[in-house]
């Protein structure tokens, strides 16, 4: 499930790039304020058949590069190309070509999970001869067959999703945009949709998703973009971007969330903090000859605050990556 390498990306050629992006930039104009920045000269390459994931927190223009690349959107500057085709220039033909599922399912909740599909099917002129095999197959791949005689009104947030998903699918699209695919959505359905996303790489789909989920980024794809206030911050297999982190982190567990804040406040002044789960801090620890002295006063910082009840060593996360080039948490 977890595609982490450690070999070096090789460099995608113009042949098999399914998704171009070279120093795009978005400005939005709004009325009464400062023209707004939400991309800055953003480049990057997705080969054909793999998953990227961009990740950022809320309001780094994850979305806003979404639309960009499915051409509701033009660019204030740069170039892109997805299928080889100029979205807004091309995009009645790109939109033959691509699929995408947006932060919002926007499903008809009085229709049962077919009927949505079907309504879908035919409103994007799939074949009336496969339309029925086509339903079946995609409701097959989201493991929703069971359901699909049940109104989507009375879905889980997790099966909408995967609706949605299913949906973007009948049109077998070569590249499939997926705005934050498991936003709001419970572990078992999380992990099903990463499996379907990872099958539909392996046969030969371009998939890219948007995430502030560092799990989700971590179990996901072959290249990572990380993304802050629009502009790039570090890009790389999971592996790569854990390597730029030096060192490793401890974790210290407290008896209660609120003594983990009382010691993330006190700490953050030794070193940046990072917050994996709530009553566990988790903090950089320097390399080298420094090494003894910083773990020192970690722990006599700590003693003075109290409740610690486990401590650890770990290895860097996307998280610590983000906080590494950003001096804050993904998920501050
Ligand atoms: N049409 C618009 N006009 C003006 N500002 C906009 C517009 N669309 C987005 N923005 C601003 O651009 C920034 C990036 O927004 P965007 O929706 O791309 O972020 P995001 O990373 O997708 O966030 P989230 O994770 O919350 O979905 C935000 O500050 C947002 O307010």
């Amino acid at each position: 499930m977890n595609s982490v390498s450690t070999t070096p990306l090789p460099p995608a050629t113009l042949k098999d790039a399914a998704v171009e992006v070279k120093g795009v930039n978005v400005v939005f104009h709004r009325r009464g304020s400062e023209p707004y920045q939400a991309v800055t000269n953003l480049s990057f390459t997705i080969p054909q058949g793999t998953v990227f994931c961009l990740l950022g927190p809320n309001g780094s223009g994850k979305t806003t590069t979404i639309n960009v690349l499915n051409g509701l959107l033009r660019p204030t500057g740069g170039d892109v190309r997805v299928s080889g085709l100029d979205p807004t220039r091309d995009r009645r033909e790109l939109l033959r070509r691509i699929a995408l599922v947006p932060q919002e399912t926007a499903l008809y909740n009085e229709l049962t999970g077919a009927e949505n599909l079907e309504f879908h099917a035919k409103y994007y002129g799939v074949a009336p001869r496969e339309v029925r095999d086509r339903i079946a197959h995609v409701l097959e791949l989201v493991g929703l067959t069971d359901r699909a005689t049940h109104r989507t009104g009375t879905y889980s947030g997790g099966m909408q999703r995967r609706l949605a998903l299913a949906r973007a699918l009948l049109t077998d699209p070569e590249v499939l945009f997926l705005d934050e695919p498991t936003l709001g959505v419970d572990v078992q359905s999380r992990q099903a949709i990463w499996e379907r996303i990872e099958q539909l790489a392996d046969e030969g789909k371009t998939v890219l998703l948007t995430t502030n989920y560092m799990e989700e980024a971590d179990a996901l794809g072959r290249e990572v973009h990380i993304i802050d206030h629009g502009a790039t911050v570090a890009h790389g297999t999971q592996a790569e971007l854990k390597a730029m982190v030096q060192g490793s982190r401890v974790v210290l567990e407290f008896a209660a969330p609120e003594r983990a804040d009382r010691a993330r406040a006190v700490l953050d002044a030794v070193s940046p903090t990072t917050v994996p789960s709530e009553g566990s801090l988790s903090i950089a620890v320097p390399r080298g000859v420094e090494t003894v002295a910083f773990l020192r006063q970690v722990l006599d910082e700590i003693n003075a605050v109290g409740g610690v009840t486990g401590f650890r060593f770990s290895e860097p996360s996307l998280q610590d990556v983000f906080l590494h080039f950003t001096g804050r948490a993904l998920r501050d």
